[in-house]
């Protein structure tokens, strides 16, 4: 249905779009020998199945686990759509129609022709109404001679009644529907742009998370269950949001979070990140799974010229913006032992061309699907343990810091700062990996409650569901040094370097908003105090044991059983 909507329609919009992929929703529930086997059955059958489909894919729609979310007159648009609703006044519903029978010629009709029910009046009574008037309207005779080769017969029939002169479709394909750059304002802007622009498999890959998403939301959820204690009557006029991270001076407590195959998103993915982020002056880390080797990324950097210096005294930290990898230091992921199963990226399939030079691995596509994130499966050590640190502390040059990314427990935080690495990531893989694992800033709490030392003997990154400076805000009171950015950045990205910059700007504007609000002028004085966590604190771990706080029964060895 998507390829020939492309053809029929190469400007539909992302409701026709929808529709399009969901008129044939949960179709196998309503078989067709459930009504009579009799024109009037027929009828009824066709028209259950639209009312079906039409309410199922709303009621999916509607559903909060959809992001970003729809407006309520667009998933009335798809079912209304899916309805076939005024067929014969609203283009799109036709345009929906024409491809249905596209599809229906293009992949179904030599069985349909060789039915004996189906006689030659039939046939040429299809070809002479339907598939002329959709050749015309079409007007293409390409799309029924050459890419239905299978239906040689309909394309005789048609192209012996008479017929428009053939109209080349509009070349180049227009774009699709991304909204101007200048008229985003919120990082929900930015993720609706990229479902409505990035092609479906990308906008999987890039947005999926871990089976039902609870992590995901949760990330972004537990922020919003965070409140805020503002404080007035302090001069704010000037507020600095500058810092370090790890001895590096950077313009704002936001770096880029590592995402794997930037090139899905961007003809120079990592690099044009690379670009954004020198010319902020935030820090990028660099991911294994990039599209381009290292070097290609850290070319592109050392060719950007910086902007001129502006408010934030960025010049300066253009001469210094750390990127991290294996130059300035090496986050070492840790929550991913094996990759997480994202099924929205599993369900499409991948191209086979896309691959990852740094590990060298390929996508591969089988009969259960395709998702980009198994690349990763391909490289990932799953034996890597806590010795292995050791080991990588004895291969790196020294003063390289070493920061672990995925820290997700007390325990295992208090276990990386007695392995004296330099640096945390609290993070879940942006929900990416284990679902129902805790939502990173609760993790931040816990590490409030059960091992405060961290934050002296380690700087503590966090990543995962920040979508506002308030967001930002959090973290940093919680004692986090700069929090990550994932899927934001390469929403970003759909607008190259520029998108980028707005996307962190944003970010930047909003959090220098919170801090004046909050009565502080500089991250030194942020701290939990200016939060209400009531709402969570009941979800925070007592302590840093392996215990679980009261349920202590444990299955007995095999063997030792009485029974
Ligand atoms: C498309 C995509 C690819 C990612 N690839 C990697 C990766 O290669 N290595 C890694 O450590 N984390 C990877 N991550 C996780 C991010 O570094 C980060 O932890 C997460 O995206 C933060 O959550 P957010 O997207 O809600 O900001 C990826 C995330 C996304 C969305």
């Amino acid at each position: 249905m998507t390829r020939w909507l492309a053809t029929r329609s190469p400007e539909a919009s992302p409701t026709l779009q929808l529709a399009c992929r969901a008129q044939h929703f949960r179709r196998w529930e309503i078989p067709r020998s459930s009504y009579p086997m009799t024109r009037p059955g027929y009828l009824t059958w066709r028209a259950k199945l639209k009312s079906q489909a039409a309410s199922q894919v709303a009621e999916l729609l509607a559903s909060p686990a959809v992001e970003p979310a729809l407006a309520g007159e667009e998933i009335e648009r798809v079912a209304a759509l899916i309805r076939k609703e005024n067929l014969k006044s609203d283009d799109e519903t036709q345009i929906l129609e024409d491809v249905a029978c596209l599809v229906f010629l293009d992949d179904q009709f030599d069985e349909f022709e060789k039915k004996p029910e189906i006689d030659e009046e039939k046939i040429i009574g299809f070809a002479g109404r339907d598939a002329t008037a959709i050749y015309s309207r079409v007007h293409a005779d390409s799309i029924i001679q050459t890419t239905i080769p299978v239906s040689k017969r309909i394309g005789q029939l048609v192209t012996s009644t008479p017929l428009p002169p053939p109209v080349q479709p509009p070349s180049p394909p227009p774009p699709s529907s991304k909204p101007p750059l200048a008229s985003l304002i919120s990082s929900h802007d930015f993720a609706a742009a990229a479902f409505s622009s990035f092609p479906a498999k990308t906008f999987a890959f890039v947005s999926s998370a871990a089976t039902d998403l609870h992590t995901h939301h949760a990330n972004t959820a537990a922020y919003s269950a965070i409140g805020l204690r503002p404080r007035v009557l302090h001069d704010v006029t000037a507020v600095s949001i500058r810092t370090t991270i790890l001895g590096h001076r950077v313009t704002a407590p936001i770096f880029c979070a590592p995402t794997s195959l930037g090139k899905t998103v961007h003809p120079e993915g990592e690099r044009e990140l690379g670009r954004a982020c020198k010319s902020l002056g935030i820090a990028q880390v660099v991911s294994t799974s990039a599209s381009f080797p290292l070097a290609e990324v850290m070319d592109a950097i050392r060719l950007t010229p910086p902007l001129p210096a502006n408010g934030r005294e960025q010049q300066q930290e253009q001469q210094d913006i750390p990127v991290f990898f294996q130059l300035y230091g090496v986050f070492l992921t840790v929550d991913a032992p094996v990759p997480g199963k994202r099924e929205a990226d599993e369900r499409l399939a991948a191209d086979e061309s896309t691959h990852t030079p740094m590990s060298g691995t390929r996508a591969v596509n089988d009969a259960a699907g395709g998702a980009l994130g198994r690349i990763m499966g391909k490289y990932i050590d799953a034996s890597v343990s806590w010795a292995d640190i050791a080991w990588l502390r004895g291969c790196l040059p020294s003063g390289v810091p070493i920061v672990l990314k995925g820290i997700q427990t007390a325990m295992d935080a208090v276990k990386a700062m007695e392995m004296g690495v330099e640096g945390i990531v609290v993070s879940n893989h942006g929900g990416r990996s284990l679902d129902t694992a805790p939502a990173t800033v609760l993790v931040l709490l816990e590490l409030q409650r059960c091992c405060p030392e961290v934050f002296d003997r380690m700087e503590v990154f966090v990543d995962g569901g920040v979508k506002r400076g308030t967001d930002v805000f959090k973290a940093l009171c919680l004692g986090a040094r700069a929090v990550g950015i994932g899927r934001g950045a390469l929403y970003g990205l759909n607008y190259g370097a520029e998108g980028v910059r707005r996307y962190v700007e944003m970010l930047n504007d909003e959090l220098e908003t919170t801090m004046k609000m909050c009565g502080v002028t500089s991250l030194d004085q942020v701290h939990p105090g200016l939060l209400n966590t009531g709402a969570v604190d009941h979800l925070i771990p007592q302590s840093a044991a392996e215990e679980h706080p009261y349920a202590k029964w444990r299955r007995k060895p095999e063997g030792n059983s009485k029974l």
